[in-house]
């Protein structure tokens, strides 16, 4: 049972977006196809995403999926096209890469919930949440090379930082399906409960999240990242450096210094500290 009163944020097609308690849920509503995304359903989690991003009273995404037999089956074959899946505006595209990128650079630790089904692109989701919480019945694995596809992105890499490279390579190479004591055994997922624990779980480990510092929260996912983003890892790590030095009078006084036009030399930072 799960002790927390969700508000609808957004009314969407494809999915559920709610709120409630500084935690918001996130949920694929697709369960005929096992929550498979099309393009449309990749756009509206792209939004709500963004959304839970910017709302200040959001520290921690539970992403899941509705019905209980699966978290998602990755992309819809039945509008998979040439060159990528097919939307009501006829363009084929991979629009997952920019949900991808999203997930793994929002502030905020994001912990998939996974019921059922956590299978292609639909396991490489759950790879790049935070963290992730499996129900007894998650079965994971990776279909790719049996329906003509791979991830190299984020779902071999950071497949291979979970589980290690030789389990990561089993994983893709003989597409075999794991349950939720395989997976906790491999470090694919955090914890397993029983399936109808699961909400009721992801709510207590995103309301002991919620009671942490969140600046901490955020310069440790921000370095967690930067040791394997590159450039790009390193650039969100170092702008939230930026923030930090922005709240100081040091910097504060580079700005007045400016904005009052002083002459000749704008700023006296004279009196801050060079530590050692
Ligand atoms: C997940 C299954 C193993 C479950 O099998 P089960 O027997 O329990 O259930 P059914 O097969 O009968 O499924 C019920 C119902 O759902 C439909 N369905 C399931 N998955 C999908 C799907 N992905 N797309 C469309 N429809 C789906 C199924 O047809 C049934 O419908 P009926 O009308 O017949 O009742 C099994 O379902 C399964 O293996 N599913 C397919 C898993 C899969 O291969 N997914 C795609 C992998 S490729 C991918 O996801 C992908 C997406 C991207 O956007 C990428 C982008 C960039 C790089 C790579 C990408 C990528 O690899």
């Amino acid at each position: 049972m799960t002790a927390i009163q969700w508000q609808t944020v957004q009314t969407y097609d494809d999915i559920i977006f709610q709120r409630a308690e500084g935690i918001a849920r996130i949920s694929i509503n697709r369960p005929e196809v096992h929550n498979a995304f099309r393009p449309k359903t990749t756009f509206e989690l792209i939004d709500a995403f963004s959304r839970a991003r910017e709302d200040p009273e959001v520290g921690v995404i539970l992403f899941t999926g509705e019905g209980g037999r699966a978290f998602c089956s990755g992309g819809d074959q039945r509008v998979r096209g040439h060159g990528g899946y097919v939307g009501e505006d006829n363009v084929p595209r991979l629009n997952v890469t920019d949900l991808h990128k999203l997930i793994r650079s929002i502030p905020k630790p994001v912990i998939a919930l996974v019921a059922g089904w956590a299978i292609g692109g639909g396991h490489v989701l759950h790879v790049i949440c935070d963290l992730t919480i499996a129900a007894e019945n998650a079965r994971f694995g990776q279909t790719g090379p049996k329906v003509g596809s791979f991830d190299g992105g984020f779902g071999a890499i950071q497949l291979a930082r979970n589980v290690g490279q030789k389990k990561a390579r089993e994983i893709w190479y003989l597409c075999r399906q794991y349950d939720a004591r395989e997976a906790l055994e491999m470090g694919l997922v955090n914890a397993v409960v029983p399936l109808e624990d699961l909400e009721a779980e992801g709510v207590r480990w995103a309301k002991q999240i919620l009671k942490m510092s969140p600046i901490a929260i955020r310069m440790l996912k921000s370095a967690f990242n930067a040791e394997l983003d590159g450039m790009v890892g390193i650039t969100e790590l170092a702008h939230n450096a930026n923030m930090l030095f922005y709240m100081t009078d040091e910097a504060k006084e580079g700005r007045n210094a400016f904005l009052e036009k002083r002459e000749p030399a704008y700023s006296d930072f004279s009196k801050f500290p060079r530590r050692p």
